[in-house]
């Protein structure tokens, strides 16, 4: 069984297909719940799999200072190590590095940086990120490339975008030939059209299963990223996966389906489960409000999920506000399970060529009060 992706329908730029694994399929465009060190946070897989998840992500970075690549790999990889067995896709950790880490030392051969954990000395290269991945056993793999903080000078996006190229031949030739497993190329180069053209140029010139727009969800703003994926999606092989890294708020997501994205990540809608941000219909509700401690109603009427099934706001705004456990699964839940239903009525629309009447319709229920 290889890896595939059939494109089944596209309204406008907006796509929805299916990639298929040995592990599963995919349906996309898909969302991918961030389960960074094993766990996906709050959840258990079984509750991950019934808010509709078809694949989650796991993280490089973090699983290879704890419990480390070479313990999962004995433990059985980590589709076995965290009780999830559809697909997993690893990001290549360069980008933890530079957000997390202390003490990072970058050069040609890779990137050397002290463990936020426990201060130990670590280094990742291309070599060593595709190592890490196949200990891990992940479906997909990222190249290991470098995303430069933004704001930047063109001469410093262009030089990280060509260090990342010759970083992406290097993960292509270290990864070899994995009937099965997929290996994603990573495009960089800020929010210039020219770099963005030659990195796509770079990538397609060695081959990938899919690819990545990185380098964006770093601070530049929804209007910027909008801006940038305007053009990067189309430079982009239009019959593989495109993969929006680190996106995002729900019209985030919406805005980048409409540009050609057929798979994004994100850690909002957990993050968010555990500070009582939950996702409705109508928009952002914060569940500490008082305003919530006496109203029998569901978060959200039309969710199916467990939280709307059987809790009031009334009882979640209890459990938040007593930082109690359950208020970050259910919450959490609730919020992925939003996500999900968001991804799943997307793919319908497109499927069915609405997908237009479908964004307004988005829009405009979120402009409503009262939530
Ligand atoms: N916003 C993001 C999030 C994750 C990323 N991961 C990699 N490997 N590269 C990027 O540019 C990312 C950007
Ligand atoms: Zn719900």
């Amino acid at each position: 069984m290889t890896f595939s992706f059939d494109l089944k329908a596209t309204d406008g730029k907006a796509r929805t297909g299916l990639i298929s694994t040995p592990r599963g399929e995919i349906r996309t465009p898909a969302f991918m719940p961030v389960g960074t060190a094993a766990t996906v946070k709050a959840m258990l897989p079984e509750s991950v799999a019934e808010t509709g998840a078809d694949i989650l992500l796991g993280n490089t970075y973090h699983l290879m200072l704890r419990p480390t690549a070479e313990r999962i790999d004995r433990l059985g990889g980590l589709h076995k190590f965290m009780n999830w067995e559809r697909p997993i896709l690893t990001d290549s950790g360069g980008f933890q590095v530079m957000s997390l880490a202390d003490l990072r030392k970058l050069t040609e051969r890779g990137v050397t940086f002290k463990s936020h954990i426990d201060g130990s000395k670590h280094e990742i290269t291309p070599e060593r990120s595709m190592e890490i991945q196949r200990l891990l056993g992940s479906d997909i793999v990222m190249c290991f490339d470098e995303c430069p903080a933004l704001p930047a000078d063109r001469d410093r996006i262009a030089e990280s975008m060509r260090l990342s190229m010759r970083w992406a031949q290097r993960s292509r030739d270290a990864f070899g030939d994995r009937p099965g497993h997929a290996l994603f190329g990573i495009q960089q180069g800020g929010l210039e059209e020219d770099f963005r053209a030659e990195s796509a140029e770079a990538l397609r010139a060695i081959g990938f299963d899919g690819y990545a727009v990185g380098g964006l969800a770093v601070g530049e703003g929804q209007a910027a990223m909008f801006g940038c994926l305007d053009f990067a999606a189309d430079q982009l092989p239009e019959d593989k996966p495109r993969y929006l890294m680190g996106v995002g708020k729900p019209d985030d997501i919406v805005g980048a389906v409409a540009r050609g994205i057929d798979m994004m990540d994100c850690v909002l809608p957990s993050r968010s489960g555990r500070t009582g941000q939950v996702f409705t219909r109508r928009g952002v509700v914060n569940i500490k409000n008082a305003r919530h401690a006496d109203d029998p109603r569901p978060l959200d009427e039309d969710c199916r999920c467990l939280a709307c099934r059987s809790y009031s706001r009334a009882y979640l705004h209890h459990v938040f506000r007593s930082q109690e456990i359950i208020s970050s699964m259910l919450l959490t839940w609730h919020n992925l399970t939003y996500y999900q239903d968001l991804m799943q009525q997307m793919r319908k629309a497109i499927a069915a060529g609405r997908f237009d009447a479908w964004q307004t319709a988005f829009h405009t229920s979120r402009a409503q009060g009262d939530l």
